[in-house]
């Protein structure tokens, strides 16, 4: 059945989904910001910004009205950074029908409440929790839109709703697994951008594999204490949205967590590296997120505190790994078994 579908955020990852969604034969709406972006994307069906070498749907309709992209729609797609999530959301609600189901794709935390999007979009939208579905996993929008075999989950508590978005989605060259738990595959989404930023910075320091093995292996440690700590399901971790992830962006040179943190290592400012990107590099803010909700839940993040010290303390980067190599010994099985 076609949908009537609006993809909030017209970046990299809301234009790939709207192709997804164009491509499964849905009536797309694209919301962007600019009116440059948007003309661009109805007249030459390109968006050079964000996806380059990317030939468009031509059916994607592009409009900076969020009253035309959400007004009586089946589907809201939220695909804007987290920053932008809470104030895109409250003016979405002005425009939105109450029965339009809900879906989001960022992965990070509000700045300074250090809330999960789900929660925001909860609050400004005024629904329930559970009713709001959540889009992770392994996903470079470059590999999206070249229809580069891709798995997803979406995650929602309640299963008609992820059923649902799993319809609308699923084609040949993306397959999306339904799932459970929420808090899991949203945290797992967004934590692993914190590792992401490490593995570029210890790959331009000049380390090898057997430092990458270990950030992803030990940064999944801690994504699973913080995230059981905050209501997830470990095992969730071990998913597509969890070790899927990772893998993906610490070994992807599409990831901008992974380029930036490549770019730090060759002694460029934080400022400097962000000016350059261009595009949203979730991992520097979920960084000082997940460092304020290590404190809170009093779980143990050996590598987002180094991390935390060397984007926000000049701390230098040899010195943030000699002191993680050097940490209290622990042993390896009793955390394992704490955790999992
Ligand atoms: N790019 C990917 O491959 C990918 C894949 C999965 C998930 N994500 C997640 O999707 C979210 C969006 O990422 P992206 O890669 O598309 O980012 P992007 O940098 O490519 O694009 C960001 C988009 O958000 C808009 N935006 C920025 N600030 C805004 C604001 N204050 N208000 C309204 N709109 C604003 C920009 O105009 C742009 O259209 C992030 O949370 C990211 O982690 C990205
Ligand atoms: O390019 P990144 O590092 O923002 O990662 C994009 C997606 O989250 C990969 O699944």
């Amino acid at each position: 059945m076609k949908e009537k579908v609006a993809v909030v955020g017209a970046g990299s990852w809301g234009t790939a989904l709207a192709q997804v969604l164009a491509e499964n034969g849905h009536d797309v709406t694209l919301w962007a910001r600019s009116v440059p972006v948007a003309d661009e994307l109805n007249q030459r069906h390109t968006n050079k910004k964000y996806l380059p070498q990317a030939k468009l749907h031509p059916a994607i309709y592009a409009t900076t009205s969020l009253e035309e992209a959400c007004y009586n729609k089946s589907f809201i797609l939220f695909a804007v950074p987290s920053h932008a999530m809470r104030h895109t959301a409250r003016e979405v609600k002005k425009v939105m029908n109450k029965e339009t189901r809900i879906v989001h794709a960022a992965k990070g935390f509000e700045q300074d409440s250090w809330k999960r999007m789900s929660e925001v979009l909860s609050e400004e939208l005024e629904r329930d929790q559970a009713s709001i579905a959540i889009l992770s996993g392994p996903s470079h929008a470059e590999e999206v839109i070249q229809k580069s075999p891709t798995t997803v989950v979406v995650a929602c508590g309640d299963q008609e709703v992820a059923k649902q978005v799993q319809y609308v989605l699923m084609n040949t060259s993306f397959r999306v697994y339904t799932h459970s738990d929420a808090i899991g595959v949203e945290v797992g989404g967004a934590l692993k951008n914190i590792i992401a930023l490490a593995a570029g910075l210890v790959q331009g320091l000049g380390f090898g594999d057997n430092a990458k093995a270990a950030l992803m292996t030990r940064g999944l440690a801690e994504i699973a204490r913080l995230g059981k700590a905050m209501g997830a399901k470990p095992i969730t971790f071990v998913g597509l949205a969890g070790v899927g992830d990772l893998i993906v962006t610490c070994t992807s040179t599409h990831s901008r967590n992974w380029r930036a943190g490549y770019m730090l290592s060759q002694g460029k400012s934080l400022s400097v590296v962000l000016d350059e990107m261009g595009m949203v590099v979730e991992g520097v803010k979920t960084t000082r997120a997940a460092h304020a909700l290590a404190k809170h839940y009093q779980v143990e993040m050996p590598l987002t505190e180094q991390l935390y010290q060397v984007l926000f303390m000049d701390k230098e980067p040899e010195q943030a790994a000699k002191d993680l190599m050097l940490r209290g010994k622990t042993n390896e099985m009793e955390e394992i078994m704490e955790t999992w």
